[in-house]
């Protein structure tokens, strides 16, 4: 039996770890709030960040990070991208105290403002220097409710090393979730850090009230400037773009309501402020933060992507939603196609 500890107990933390359980693993679950932890481990739910829904009743959770990963063969970030470089930070010396070496998969979906850095990268950095190969990421069209309700998806597992994506794969799949392997780690990992700006985007567009030719529109444009940025500034793989933690989760984020990032965009299309949007959301809403991350890259290596660009303006400089759609159609002429 794999031993996984899953750090992280918020929505896609707690069903992902439920799932692995029902796969037959050894799981337990890793959180910083005492009360969500005594939640599950008194009543097997998780009701603040998934209602009406219920754990495996084997998965505990607990406060305590080393009581979590000792023994652990796998450890599974499903944090915040804010919060993956103090709890990497924590986890070093336990495992170097231990002396082991579990593989180190992540589900979060993120690009770190300041450094710039993937998720795989701060992880190679604080806990595995010079060793990528230990690193798995998943990412694909997979919103905890609906994974929860065992409604269908497939999920990409990337990593430089073939073994590990297969032996995530293996571990991860069953017949509701469809795992595929891939070997560009940081294609993979933009596409699903990315995406969540295009999404702010796309909820932006239903708030004011437009449809959905100028949804598809955007989800296009938005998958053009995700490859661009990829492609040029990461070099990810073109096609990976093509694939399910590209074009798929692109879909589900720009159209579903369990979106966060969708609904965030929504509200501050029908004029509410991102502080009221974030603080009344009570869950982690990811392109508002990846999208400094990606502003800096655009001031820093040129890159042109006027849809970040100007989720970010509205985001954080106040700009009108009006005023930046009129701005948008009115750029000079491109051809479609160019990197
Ligand atoms: N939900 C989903 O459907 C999916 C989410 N993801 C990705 O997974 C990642 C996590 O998202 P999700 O589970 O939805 O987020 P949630 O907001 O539901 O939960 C995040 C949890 O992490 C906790 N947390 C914050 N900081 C720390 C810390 N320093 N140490 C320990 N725990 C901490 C939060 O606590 P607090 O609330 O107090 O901050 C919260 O309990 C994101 O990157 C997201 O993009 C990917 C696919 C699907
Ligand atoms: O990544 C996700 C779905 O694949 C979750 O998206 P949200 O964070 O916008 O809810």
């Amino acid at each position: 039996m794999t031993k996984i500890a899953v750090l992280g107990n918020g929505s896609w933390g707690s069903v992902l770890g439920s799932m692995l359980a029902d796969n037959g693993n050894d799981v337990v679950l890793y959180g910083n709030i005492d009360a969500v932890n005594e939640e599950i481990n008194q009543h097997h739910t998780n009701s603040h960040y998934m209602k009406d829904w219920k754990l495996n009743e084997n998965v505990p959770a607990t406060s305590n990070l080393e009581e979590a990963i000792t023994g652990a063969d796998l450890l599974l970030f499903v944090l915040p991208t804010k919060a993956v470089r103090i709890v990497a930070k924590n986890v070093k010396p336990i495992l170097d105290k231990l002396g082991t070496k579990p593989l180190l998969v992540t589900a979060t979906k993120g690009i770190e403002p300041g450094s710039k850095k993937l998720i795989s990268d701060i992880l190679t950095e604080e806990i595995y220097p010079n060793d990528t190969d230990k690193i798995v990421a998943i990412s694909g069209p997979s919103h905890a409710e609906n994974v929860a309700q065992k409604d269908l998806t497939a999920i990409t597992c990337a990593s430089t090393n073939e073994e590990n994506a297969k032996l995530v794969q293996k571990l991860f799949s069953n017949n509701y979730v469809r795992f595929y392997t891939n070997n560009d780690l940081i294609g993979v990992e933009v596409g699903g850090a990315v995406k969540n700006v295009i999404a702010i985007a796309a909820g932006i567009l239903v708030g004011k009230g437009y449809g959905d030719d100028a949804k598809a529109a955007l989800m296009t444009r938005g998958l053009a400037e995700i490859t661009r940025l990829g492609v040029k500034y990461f070099g990810a793989q073109a096609q990976t773009f093509s694939g399910l933690s590209g074009i798929g989760d692109l879909i589900v984020t720009c159209t579903s309501v369990n979106s966060r990032n969708w609904r965030a965009g929504k509200q501050l299309g029908e004029g509410k402020h991102l502080d009221w949007i974030v603080e009344h959301m009570g869950q982690v809403v990811e392109g508002a933060t990846t999208v400094k991350a990606v502003h800096e890259l655009v001031q820093e290596k040129d890159i042109d992507m006027p849809i970040s660009e100007a989720v970010y303006r509205v985001c954080y400089e106040n700009a009108d939603v009006d005023e930046e759609i009129k701005q948008m159609m009115g750029r000079s002429p491109k051809p479609e196609i160019r990197l």
